[in-house]
């Protein structure tokens, strides 16, 4: 497979913030590479370097060459907080990027491979956050590039627009185009990326196949339990629980286990709002490498459980 982009400790500090930490990584023809991690993991200044719109330490090369050299006709950069023109309509606004290389896309089969064939004559700033950000996504496919750099490109787009663009993305990569995408999306992440990388404070901490990580880092299937839980009864149980202002979290919870488990908890008088039951998936492994928890409040407390689960008294 040839490498698209290759990156060897790229180091970027903003004062005393180090914003890159030595992260390297390596893109194959085709691949698509998700980086996920919390607020101010440095995703956008990675993705920054990798293009050289910010400067940093360490080799970067795209297509074999240095990003401020290579050809623009062959890179697709969404940057975060890209903001093209208000008042010009989504067509004029992709006319305009179409006209930048020397061979462009026609404008209105782009528009449409990003749902917006019914929207093309609304100016930009009469658009929806959503619609807006598949504009820009567009203005990046103008020139049919070869790699694609994707600084969160679904915020803001409804499900049924993310799926859409997901579906989109998978038929660039299938057809060889090469896509390094950031992501808070986990669900994203997972349907789109070949590997998955995790940043935390400016490190990669694993980068790996979805399936790969959730075994690895993933931890067990877990029964959750919402409501007024108190600590002795999760004492009680035979697994290793969680306890916070939520509820209670059961680690290691077997589907055929699960009704002895509320069982139990129906014994010792627990009266709980919920129940759901979970495998492990890349949520998981992103809690357990980057210490948070996508979008819910830290762990309040946690312990070893009193006795190994056997199977016949769970
Ligand atoms: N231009 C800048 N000047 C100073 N510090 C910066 C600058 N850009 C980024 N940083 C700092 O570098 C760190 C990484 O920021 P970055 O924007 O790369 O994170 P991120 O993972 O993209 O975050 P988010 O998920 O919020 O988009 C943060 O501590 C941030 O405050």
């Amino acid at each position: 497979m040839e490498e698209v982009l290759v990156a060897e400790n790229v180091r970027r500090a903003y004062g005393d913030t180090v914003a890159l930490d030595d992260v390297s990584l390596t893109l194959g023809e085709g691949e698509v590479v998700a980086l996920v991690g919390p607020n101010g993991a440095g995703k956008t200044t990675l993705v920054r370097a990798l293009t050289g719109t910010t400067d940093a330490e360490g080799r970067v090369e795209l297509f074999g060459t240095s990003p401020r050299d290579v050809d623009r006709d062959r890179i697709g950069l969404l940057p975060q907080d890209f903001s093209p023109h208000d008042r010009l309509t989504a067509r004029e606004l992709l006319a305009y990027y179409a006209g930048l290389y020397d061979e462009s896309r026609d404008v209105d089969r782009v528009l449409a491979d990003v749902g917006l064939a019914d929207d093309a004559g609304t100016w930009y700033e009469n658009l929806s956050g959503g619609q807006q950000r598949r504009t820009c996504v567009g203005a990046t496919l103008v020139n049919d590039p070869d790699l694609l750099l994707l600084d969160e490109p679904t915020t803001g787009i409804d499900p049924a627009g993310r799926h859409d663009l997901w579906e989109l993305l998978e038929g660039l990569a299938d057809a060889g185009v090469t896509i390094l995408v950031t992501t808070h999306d986990m669900e994203e992440a997972h349907r789109l990326a070949d590997r998955v990388g995790l940043l935390a404070d400016g490190q990669l901490v694993a980068m790996d196949a979805p399936d790969a990580l959730i075994a690895n880092y993933g931890g067990e299937s877990r029964l959750t339990v919402s409501g007024d839980v108190d600590e002795s009864v999760a004492a009680a149980l035979r697994y290793q629980t969680v306890v916070d202002g939520d509820g209670m979290t059961v680690s290691g919870v077997a589907p055929e286990d699960i009704g002895a488990v509320v069982r139990e908890l129906e014994e010792a008088g627990v009266d709980y709002d919920g129940l759901s039951w979970s495998e492990p998936d890349l949520e998981a492994v992103y809690m357990e490498l980057t210490g948070n928890r996508v979008g819910r409040g830290d762990r309040a407390s946690e312990r070893e459980p009193t006795a190994a689960p056997a199977g016949g008294e769970r």
